[in-house]
């Protein structure tokens, strides 16, 4: 069973009225990066490639709060703190207006157990102007049996 927006609300914060929907919370964009260089997956290690944050301004257009990404793909991290509570795993969607402004974010599992502020592959299809602190994705929690809880690398990541 997928819980509540007001239930997810609380594992996310900050998360005011806004971003509290009927299923889910809306999470907003906080950094995008591009990345320099190729990261590596081993059978047992993986690491990942250099980035670096985009500017928030660009040369002709200045506004400081404002992304204006060109069509390829960049790591957002989002501006919450999200804990996904024993009992539940997460899942992101972007938020269709992204969607239906041609750009889409992909996404995996967010486990039982872990906490921080978490990333997303934003895939930009067509040039997309996006304000920092924009509501750009939506999480919502699913009950689910696990035997143990997260305890990877990206534990507490960015918190
Ligand atoms: O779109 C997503 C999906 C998950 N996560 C967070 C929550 C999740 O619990 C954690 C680790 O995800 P996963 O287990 O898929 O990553 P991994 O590459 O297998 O890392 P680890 O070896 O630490 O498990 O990353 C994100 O930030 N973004």
């Amino acid at each position: 069973m997928f819980r509540s927006g007001a239930f997810v609300a609380e594992h996310v914060s900050p998360a005011i009225d806004e971003q509290v929907q009927p299923n889910g919370v809306d999470l907003t964009v906080d950094v995008v990066f591009d990345q320099l260089e190729p990261g590596r997956i081993t059978r047992d290690d993986k690491e990942i490639g250099d980035r670096v944050a985009r500017p928030l301004e660009e040369l002709e257009r200045k506004d400081p709060d404002k992304y204006y990404l060109p069509v390829g793909s960049y790591i957002v991290r989002y501006g919450e703190r999200i804990r996904i509570p024993e009992g539940h795993v997460g899942f992101v969607y972007p938020r269709s207006s992204l969607m239906r402004n041609s750009c889409m974010l992909n996404t995996a599992v967010w486990d039982a157990g872990y906490e921080g502020r978490g990333e997303g592959l934003l895939q930009v299809h067509h040039d997309v102007e996006l304000e920092r602190g924009a509501r750009i994705a939506q999480l919502v929690f699913a009950q689910a049996d696990h035997a143990e809880t997260y305890d990877g690398s990206y534990q507490g990541e960015h918190l």
